[in-house]
């Protein structure tokens, strides 16, 4: 797999599905207000949504998404020089959240115990997480190169915290990344970048990450700095990333310009500020040329028109005239031209809760913790919205239960395939994979559907 293209092609012609099987509800009807009021202050994972804000996957087959793009971690092992290797490990972070544009539905929270793997063979990597804790919600994951992990390993935990303002939802995802390239015995880590969802009460819904992303390759002390650029007085800067590669006496060796929307470009550090000018004087007179809309204090009053205070994302940044010697890293797979009636998933999510009479028979069989088998999820799926809102609550009541008499019995929930470990090298406490999930021993499993 050399390119975003090659993974695209081969997603076209390998993907069971590229649709789900109905398109998704009309929700002009429900106010969403009325359920959001209840939650400022509140944990993500206790606000009763209901279920048409929901997406038909859970939490843990959405993160899979993140490593998608998992390529660049193959390009970065094949490089030998260090700086090299970390820009292809920049781009990966940014790819790795680049398919959350436009999905604004919940996922359903992952019940506890429950697991999500992906395997296929046309994609290089192998993929397991398990809903380890469930107040905090955490999901754990281990990723491996597609040769059981022989060349690179990435893996870690997330917990998505959510603050809630009185207009805008803030998620901070917690949980250190790590990632490991085993031939040139490097340890990289970041953590996830914080993401804001605007105009949850009145007005369109409009998603964006803003502030900065630090990777750190541990062994040699390079370091990059990514900075999130928020909304701001030019719809040129929407989406922007901008950062810079640092040796270990923090000297500026590379410069990473782009879009997490769109494509990550690796720049010359001799051309890169004069580059950044030139970007900032042409975004000023574009933001001047434009009929676009300022937030201004009366769009933003309440009761304004709903399509004020949402920028213009139709911004094309085509014609970036890119310094000599720069390098595309890495470029987003094209969107679906019906992405829209299905949640905008990309062609990767439309099949990540696919599971037919075929998949039965050819893969190896899956633990029945497994995403796929959860009812809800499926028969929202096919579009029985009001079943698939029974068997949530069911399965929650359930799980409440389960809790409830561990509780009365003093137990501790013990996850199958996750332990808690010292991190090799930060200390900090992690989630690590304890080897055991691909030996493919369903018989110690929970029955949580
Ligand atoms: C209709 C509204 C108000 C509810 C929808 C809220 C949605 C958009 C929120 C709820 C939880 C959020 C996710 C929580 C955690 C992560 C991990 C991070 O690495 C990328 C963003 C991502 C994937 C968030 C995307 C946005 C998200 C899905």
């Amino acid at each position: 797999m050399a390119s975003s293209d090659n993974l695209y092609s081969s997603l076209k012609k390998h993907a069971g599905r590229t649709k789900l099987p109905v398109s998704m509800f009309d929700r002009s009807q429900i106010s969403i207000w009325s359920i959001l009021k209840q939650c400022i202050g509140k944990e993500l994972s206790k606000i009763a949504m209901p279920i048409a804000w929901n997406e038909p996957v859970s939490f843990l087959q959405r993160f899979t998404e993140n490593v998608l793009y998992s390529y660049l971690l193959d390009k970065a092992d094949e490089c030998s020089d260090p700086i090299m290797r970390m820009q292809y490990v920049a781009a990966f972070v940014v790819s790795s959240i680049a398919s959350n544009i436009d999905r604004l539905s919940k996922p359903f929270n992952p019940l506890l115990g429950e697991t999500y793997e992906f395997t296929r063979d046309d994609l290089p990597f192998r993929y397991f997480s398990e809903q380890v804790s469930h107040h905090p919600p955490v999901s754990a994951f281990v990723c491996d190169s597609k040769d059981g992990g022989a060349r690179w390993k990435f893996y870690g935990s997330i917990l998505p915290k959510a603050k809630f303002s009185v207009k805008n939802m803030e998620v901070n995802p917690k949980g250190l990344l790590t990632l490991e390239l085993k031939r040139h015995k490097e340890v990289y880590t970041w953590e996830s970048v914080t993401c804001t969802i605007h105009n949850i009460v009145v007005g369109r819904l409009w998603f964006e990450y803003h502030g900065t992303v630090e990777i750190v390759n541990h062994s040699n002390k390079m370091k990059t700095v990514l900075n999130f650029k928020p909304y701001s007085w030019s719809s040129k800067e929407l989406h922007k990333v901008e950062g810079y590669i640092l040796d270990s006496r923090k000297h500026k060796v590379r410069g990473l310009y782009g879009y997490w929307t769109e494509a990550l470009y690796s720049i010359d550090i001799e051309h890169f500020e004069s580059f950044l000018k030139q970007q900032k004087k042409e975004a000023k007179q574009a933001s001047k040329n434009s009929q676009y809309r300022a937030t201004s204090s009366a769009a933003s009053a309440e009761g304004a028109d709903p399509d004020e205070d949402v920028p213009d994302i139709d911004v094309s940044h085509e014609q970036l005239n890119l310094p000599p010697n720069s390098l595309t890293l890495w470029r987003i797979i094209p969107k679906l031209e019906y992405a829209d009636q299905y949640y905008n998933f990309s062609i990767f999510s439309m099949a990540l809760n696919e599971w037919t009479e075929e998949d039965r028979k050819t893969h190896p069989p899956l633990p029945p913790t497994d995403s796929r088998f959860r009812p809800d999820i499926r028969i929202m799926e096919e579009g029985n919205i009001d079943r698939a809102g029974d068997e949530k609550t069911r399965l929650e009541e359930k799980q409440r239960q389960v809790r409830q008499a561990m509780e009365k019995r003093r137990e501790h929930w013990q996850p199958r395939w996750f332990r808690l470990a010292k991190h090799e090298v930060t200390g900090d406490e992690v989630w690590v994979s304890n080897e055991k999930y691909w030996q493919r021993n369903w018989s110690n499993c929970p029955d949580i559907y």
